[in-house]
């Protein structure tokens, strides 16, 4: 094997390993560093887009209508094209899942209050004065639910999203469940294409009905706060086989 072809064996732990071997990063690099990088891509690349998928379910089982016109889509889409199961190939095209997926994130932003930061100067920021060295902690649940930037802002409706810019990719301030600048997270091309596969299959798949007889209106939408943003109950669900007919 040449050096090119070892290069590109390599995985995420062979990197760290020679990033600690080559020791020319300026900084101690250790197996407690190791550690804790992996640690906080498998909590942070895990927690995050599996959460997107339970919300964006419970708004489509609370949501008849947003449910079938996802639906609608992935099943004229993959059945067009004689598959029968939703690959990368298609996600780019599934634009309507795209504002679901969006609009979940508004509403229910995985990691609700981002890192937090802290200032190494005194600043002003409209008026209030936020000494130097302070922690900061930015809120993005609420900046996503704020009506100073959003209509209607409680409702869920993917639609608010077309024929905008406005996204997640930490340019928008009102909008940010990717937090934003230096830090924001690596992982948001990653967390969103998982997220919208997964759905996808999912709608092509199965229809869905809330169990115990629950009815969309009066399904629960109360959340657990903790570092991520989870139902505070179930999400228990009825998945019925969907058979695609030939035209
Ligand atoms: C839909 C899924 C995801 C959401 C909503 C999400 C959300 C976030 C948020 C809000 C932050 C803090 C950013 C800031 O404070 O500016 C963050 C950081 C981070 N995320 Fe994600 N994330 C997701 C998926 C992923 C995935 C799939 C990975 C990795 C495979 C990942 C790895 C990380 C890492 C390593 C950080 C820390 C970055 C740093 O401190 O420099 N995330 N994420």
């Amino acid at each position: 094997m040449n050096d090119e072809e070892e290069e590109e064996d390599q995985d995420l732990v062979d990197f760290l390993l020679n990033l600690k071997e080559n020791k020319d990063l300026g900084f101690p690099f250790t197996n407690v560093e190791i550690k804790s990088v992996i640690f906080d891509i498998l909590m942070a690349g895990t927690n995050t887009w599996n959460a997107v998928i339970e919300w964006a379910l419970s708004e489509m089982l609370k949501n008849p209508r947003i449910m079938k016109k996802a639906q609608d889509e992935v099943r004229q889409l993959v059945f067009n094209g004689k598959g029968d199961i939703v690959d990368e190939a298609c996600i780019n095209q599934l634009h309507y899942l795209q504002l679901v997926v969006t609009e979940t994130l508004r509403l229910h932003p995985s990691g609700p209050l981002n890192v937090p930061r802290e200032n190494q100067e005194t600043v002003v920021i409209q008026g209030y004065r936020i000494p130097a060295k302070t922690k900061v902690i930015f809120n993005s649940w609420a900046i996503g639910r704020d009506p100073n930037h959003w209509t209607d802002p409680e409702t869920f409706y993917p639609e608010r999203f077309l024929n905008t810019c406005t996204d997640y990719k930490g340019l928008h301030f009102q909008f940010i469940p990717f937090g934003a600048g230096r830090r924001m997270c690596p992982g948001v091309h990653y967390g969103t294409t998982i997220a919208k596969l997964v759905l996808a299959n999912l709608l092509y798949h199965f229809d869905w009905e809330l169990a115990n007889g629950v009815k969309p209106q009066d399904l629960d939408m109360e959340e657990r706060l903790g570092l991520d943003l989870r139902r505070k109950n179930d999400l228990v669900i009825i998945p019925i086989p969907y058979h695609h007919q030939a035209a």
